[in-house]
């Protein structure tokens, strides 16, 4: 099983989502990001099968902290996968509560990430529900309800919603990040871990290497 990673920071952490060929998770890690994420939701195109996670996670090795991305799975799927891909952590990116959250970080024994969805002030107030269910927030744009996917759309929310925000936990920012905005966001919000996929595309699940890189160098200069 993974380690828990100190999100104490010294600059602002990484997270490269939906990566699933070997090319764009050694440029992932060759840009030093802190965190990769592999996609566990069907319909995605970033969605990546249990052999192919199995031979990413080999290429790997410790170099990069792999988290699974899961929206409202059942267990056997998310044991599938923390042990093809020996995940650091499960991200739970559908509409599971508490109480879920809780029971699979009991179950699997590595830390859970839960994706807040963010439209209105309201669903930060709502994030507080998850306190001391889950090891991590991210909060990301909420997407509509006819989106084709819950998530790696490219929309950004208000950031200001995020002013003063106390989570009571580490956090993330994610949502329509790019090389071009990520400082801006960065300087705004103050997020201690950013999150990418569609910023750092040319077409939905084709990864840019020289994205990723522009992303990455964006965030340290930040
Ligand atoms: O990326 C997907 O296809 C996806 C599908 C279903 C649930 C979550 C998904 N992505 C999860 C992520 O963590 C994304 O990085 C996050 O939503 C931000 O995406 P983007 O706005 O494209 O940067």
């Amino acid at each position: 099983m993974g380690t828990q990673r100190d999100f104490t920071p010294v600059s602002t952490a990484i997270k490269i989502c939906g990566i699933s060929t070997p090319e764009t998770l050694d440029a992932v890690i060759a840009a030093r990001a802190e965190f990769v994420g592999f996609n566990f939701y069907p319909p995605s195109p970033r969605h990546v099968s249990l052999q192919d996670l199995s031979a990413l996670a080999a290429r790997a090795g410790s170099r990069v902290a792999k988290v699974g991305v899961f929206v409202d799975a059942d267990d056997v799927l998310i044991g599938a996968a923390v042990e093809a891909g020996r995940l650091d952590a499960i991200q739970l990116h559908g509409e599971e509560p508490p109480a879920r959250a809780a029971e699979l970080k009991q179950r699997f024994g590595i830390p859970v990430w839960k994706v807040i969805p963010v439209a209105t002030s309201a669903d930060i107030a709502r994030s507080a529900d998850y306190r001391g269910a889950v090891d991590f927030m991210l909060f990301d744009a909420k997407t509509p309800k006819d989106a084709a996917l819950p998530g790696g759309m490219g929309l950004r929310f208000d950031w200001t919603l995020l002013s003063g925000l106390d989570a009571g936990m580490p956090w993330g920012l994610a949502g329509g990040l790019t090389p071009a905005n990520v400082a801006d966001a960065i300087g705004r919000t103050g997020a201690p871990l950013v999150d990418t996929s569609s910023g750092v595309e040319t077409a939905p699940g084709d990864k840019d290497p020289d994205a990723i890189a522009a992303f990455c160098s964006a965030v340290r200069k930040a």
